[in-house]
């Protein structure tokens, strides 16, 4: 956290407006509300807020992955590329999104690295990206590519004849991660990209990122439950409360002068921030209720849940 993070908005690459997002059904979930937030070229935006607060609903909508009963019922997502041009996210069609999605916004899902496929080899799904997007790579720069690709995340290039079952997860997760740079995309989005990984690898994957950000320029949507760790990675955090986002501000000013009350109590369930003890974002429970009710009883409910 640096408090002359400088403020990336004067050059967008991202532009969400008035974007509410509803999983309609017998009682429908208004789950992202009227949203506005630009994401800045090459700035790492932080998006935090206890669980389902919408934070991954967004994400999935800004890409246009979500399946019914969700449904984007207002507002709009623009991508301005650094080449001068924008897009209307939501007037692709569904080959122009395929294209789009990898070359220029790209994804890292929370458990990702399940989704290599465990009988092909890591260099032939490396390369499967390039053959899709890039048809006119000759194959001799395809495996190079690879092999720079993954030594970029950390991994040795040797182990592109690996298959994912001989990998550990954080390395499975740092394919998936290398998968995700492989066009130079302009945008990276992350939901939880390292929260089934040990401390150690998940703090080795974050520091990767936040180099490779600074060495290729791209921005990055990072999603997580863990605000020390936004905090600490984030140009700006924009905080999430029931599908709005209630705050906005670079980190340094979240931490040091929080404005809303409910970004207050979320830095106070912190130990690490305040020493105080409390984890309403882990454990889920209603913010209301944490008022009420003693941490001892939090802790049972959700031991029996
Ligand atoms: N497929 C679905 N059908 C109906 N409601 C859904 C569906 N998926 C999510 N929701 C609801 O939408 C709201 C937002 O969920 P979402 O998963 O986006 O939250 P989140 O902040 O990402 O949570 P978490 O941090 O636990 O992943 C929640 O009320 C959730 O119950």
């Amino acid at each position: 956290m640096n408090p002359s993070t400088p403020r990336h908005i004067a050059d967008p690459v991202v532009t969400i407006e008035d974007f509410s997002i509803d999983y309609v059904g017998q009682v429908t979930t208004h789950a992202v509300k009227n949203v506005k937030l630009t994401l800045g070229r090459g700035e790492i935006l932080g998006l935090a807020g206890e669980s389902g607060c919408g934070k991954s609903t967004l994400a999935y909508g800004i890409t246009r992955l979500l399946k019914p009963p969700a449904l984007i019922s207002t507002g709009h997502v623009d991508f301005h590329s650094r080449e001068g041009w924008t897009a209307d996210l939501s007037t692709l069609s569904g080959d122009e999104l395929r294209q789009f999605r990898w070359d220029k916004i790209s994804m890292v899902f929370q458990g990702a690295m399940n989704s290599l496929n465990p009988v092909i080899s890591i260099r032939a799904q490396l390369e499967d990206v390039f053959t899709a997007h890039r048809p006119g790579m000759s194959r001799e720069e395809r495996v190079r590519k690879c092999g720079d690709l993954l030594e970029r995340v950390g991994v040795e290039r040797s182990r592109l004849s690996s298959f994912p079952h001989e990998l550990s997860g954080g390395m499975r997760q740092r394919v998936m991660i290398a998968m995700a740079m492989a066009l130079d995309p302009q945008v990276m989005i992350m939901d939880e990209p390292t929260t089934a990984l040990d401390v150690v690898v998940q703090r080795e994957i974050l520091d990767e990122i936040t180099r490779l950000r600074s060495e290729l320029g791209f921005a990055v949507i990072f999603i997580t439950h863990d605000l020390p760790l936004l905090l600490e990675i984030s140009d700006r955090i924009a905080v999430m409360k029931a599908g709005e986002i209630v705050e906005l501000n670079s980190a340094y000013e979240l931490y040091t002068n929080p404005q809303n009350e409910y970004t207050k109590r979320l830095l106070a369930s912190f130990p690490s921030l305040t020493g105080e003890r409390g984890d309403f974002i882990r454990t889920g429970v209603s913010d209301d209720r944490l008022n009420e009710t003693t941490q001892t009883e939090i802790d049972q409910e959700v031991a029996t849940s």
